[in-house]
């Protein structure tokens, strides 16, 4: 078991956003954290990561629990934040982006190469040149060389085409699959987060309204539409 999320408490201040939720994502899993704008997704990755310390439950990777608002343990205990707004310094270069980032035994920048082609290319632009799929690529990028045991990654398609997201969330599946990383995603698109994902949780006013496989769900399946929008929604025929 890699993370383990156990009635959590999450929210700004002392006011609560998500109660109670419970979350397990095995090493080398993919979960889709799913729901409608302001469910508490953002607020549950920022307190996985400690940038929001908890206002109750527990959070643990591989047994150990990790300290509430602790942002720099949380990290070298290896939870890392892909954040929704990428959090890039503009004047670093991609090469300089990845070697202040790297830690022994994560991606090398060969692989990174590997990963990302289009990021070879752009290797010695600074990271405010570049575009906004580039520069999701590099958060990513900068994510793996810190040899992540739990990956949180904010929305990846922020302000990027369908085509680019439908480029890089494979890649999400592939370091997973071949790192052993654990992976929360955090996507709306939500089709697309299915097709990487093994298992979906839909969030709706900080409370969890379906848990499924990946699998048994399809993103415009009926249960699907009443988890995010319940059943009172229907259109009226
Ligand atoms: N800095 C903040 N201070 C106080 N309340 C906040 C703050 N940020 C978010 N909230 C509130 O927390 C709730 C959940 O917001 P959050 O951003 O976690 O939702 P979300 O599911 O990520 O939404 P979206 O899909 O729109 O990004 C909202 O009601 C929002 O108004």
């Amino acid at each position: 078991m890699s993370l383990r999320v156990d009635q959590l408490v999450a929210g700004h201040g002392k006011v609560p956003v998500v109660r109670g939720l419970d979350l397990e994502v095995e090493s080398g899993k993919v979960l889709a954290l799913l729901g409608p704008n302001g469910a508490g997704k953002t607020t549950v990755m920022l307190t996985l990561a400690g940038l929001l310390p908890r206002l109750g439950g527990s959070v643990s990777v591989n047994g150990q629990v990790l300290p509430s608002g602790n942002p720099g343990k949380t990290n070298s205990s290896g939870v890392v934040l892909v954040p929704d707004n990428r959090a890039l310094f503009g004047g670093l270069t991609v090469a300089e982006t990845l070697t202040l980032s790297q830690r022994k035994g994560g991606v090398t920048a060969d692989q990174i190469r590997d990963l990302f082609p289009a990021l070879t290319k752009r290797w010695k632009v600074k990271a405010g040149a570049l575009s906004g799929g580039e520069q999701q690529m590099l958060a990513v990028a900068r994510a793996l060389v810190q040899k992540p045991a739990v990956l949180l990654i904010d929305e990846m398609s922020m302000g990027l085409a369908p085509v680019i997201v439908e480029g890089l969330l494979p890649i999400v599946r592939d370091i997973a699959d071949s790192t052993g990383t654990a992976v929360i995603l955090v996507e709306q698109h939500v089709a697309l987060a299915l097709e990487v994902a093994d298992e979906a949780v839909v969030l709706v006013h900080g409370e969890v309204t379906l848990r499924r496989s990946a699998d048994t769900l399809t993103a415009d399946s009926e249960e699907l539409r009443q988890a995010y929008f319940g059943k009172a929604a229907q259109p009226a025929r």
